[in-house]
């Protein structure tokens, strides 16, 4: 008989009640409609600025009836990835993919967290590989993964053996800027550790930043030598390679910079993207991929199993095929007056 845990759904599709929210919508819409007939009904006996009025309420009547439409049917995800790691064999690899382009305007310790943030995800490291792109072609960026890879040796298991939910350390360190109390002692030492080996892992790329060559560009390095970040040939460098498939330790990490020629057009993040799928397609060839740009960073732990869960959960294939997480914003300002974090969008109008 089959196991009913394998076969329960991965995810459900729930329809949110929103009856009375429909019912206001609905009234409103009627009034909107009686002003645009009484509008056109007495446009005759007024002038230019009623013709003007008549339109922006047209107007208005469209983009509001856009925006109700994609609150009429609200529906919510739930996922269980619980069931999905019950599959653990079927569980296909991922490849991750970031994307930098300039160590000025994106310093490399931020890439260095978003890339932290996805080695220690929730999921069997064997089936995952960290692919970044860097279109600046800068050495730097290369020193900083190389370091930051030495560093996730210790930061993966630390946070998977306290199932720390912010995994990017600059995060997690300021979040929690002393170290707990209420948490157990060995806890509270290997909090200190790590946050020691952090911040001498940040001395190290913010020394090396300070300096007009990171190191000297020989051995692995010497690739960097003599180029312009417009104007080299490809470089791929495979910085850790988690050779014996070990499900708790630490995801390849492979360093690519694109060929660039100063006359052929590299189509920017989807030049670098598609740079991506091709590396990858010939070194681990994951059916599946996420892509994160190199200032933003895993949030939830368990993001990969989550959204696996909806990828495999449906019946049809052809049903699903990306899935998208609500994106937030650190450091934004306090009640979002400007409604960057785009809660509206993720929180209300779920379609
Ligand atoms: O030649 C380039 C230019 C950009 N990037 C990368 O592309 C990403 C996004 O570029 P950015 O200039 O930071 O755009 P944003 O407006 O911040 O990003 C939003 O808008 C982009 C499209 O405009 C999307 O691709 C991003 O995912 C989305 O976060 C970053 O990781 C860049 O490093 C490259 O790899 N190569
Ligand atoms: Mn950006």
């Amino acid at each position: 008989m089959a196991n009913p845990a394998l076969s329960a759904p991965l995810y459900d599709r729930i329809s949110r009640r929103n009856n009375i929210p429909r019912a206001i919508e609905l009234i409103i819409l009627c009034l909107i409609f009686s002003l645009l007939i009484y509008r056109l009904l007495s446009l005759k006996d007024h002038g230019f600025t009623w013709v003007l009025a008549l339109l922006c309420e047209s107007w208005f009547t469209f983009t509001w009836g856009l925006i109700i439409s994609t609150k009429w049917n609200q529906v919510e995800y739930m996922t269980y990835p619980k069931r999905l790691l019950q599959r653990k064999l079927e569980l296909p690899p991922v490849d991750m993919f970031v994307t930098t382009a300039d160590p000025v305007l994106e310093p490399p310790i931020l890439t260095v967290n978003t890339v932290l943030s996805l080695l220690a995800v929730d999921y069997p490291a064997d089936k995952l590989a960290c692919y970044v792109s860097d279109d600046g072609a800068s050495p730097l960026t290369f020193y900083s993964l190389v370091e930051a890879s030495k560093f996730a040796k210790i930061w993966v298991p630390f946070c998977k053996k306290y199932n720390v939910q912010i995994r990017a350390p600059f995060r997690f360190f300021s979040v929690e800027s002393t170290s707990p109390q209420d948490v157990s002692l060995e806890f509270q030492q290997e909090w200190k550790r790590m946050k020691g080996e952090y911040e001498k892992l940040s001395q190290k790329i913010e020394d090396a930043s300070r300096r007009s060559q990171p190191c000297e560009l020989t051995g692995d390095f010497a690739d960097f030598s003599n180029i312009q970040r417009n104007n080299h040939p490809t470089i791929i460098k495979v910085i850790w390679e988690n050779k014996e498939g070990v499900s708790n330790g630490v995801p390849h990490v492979i360093y690519i910079s694109r060929e660039k020629r100063p006359k052929q057009p590299h189509h920017f993040k989807a030049g670098a993207m598609n740079t991506l799928t091709r590396v990858s397609g010939m070194i681990t060839n994951a059916p599946f991929m996420l892509n994160l740009d190199c200032d933003m960073y895993v949030n939830n732990p368990q993001i990969v199993v989550h959204a696996m869960s909806l990828l495999l959960g449906v019946t049809n294939e052809r049903d699903c095929a990306f899935v998208q997480s609500p994106q937030i914003f650190y450091d934004g300002l306090k009640d979002d007056p400007f409604g960057n974090q785009l809660v509206v969008l993720y929180e209300v109008s779920q379609l």
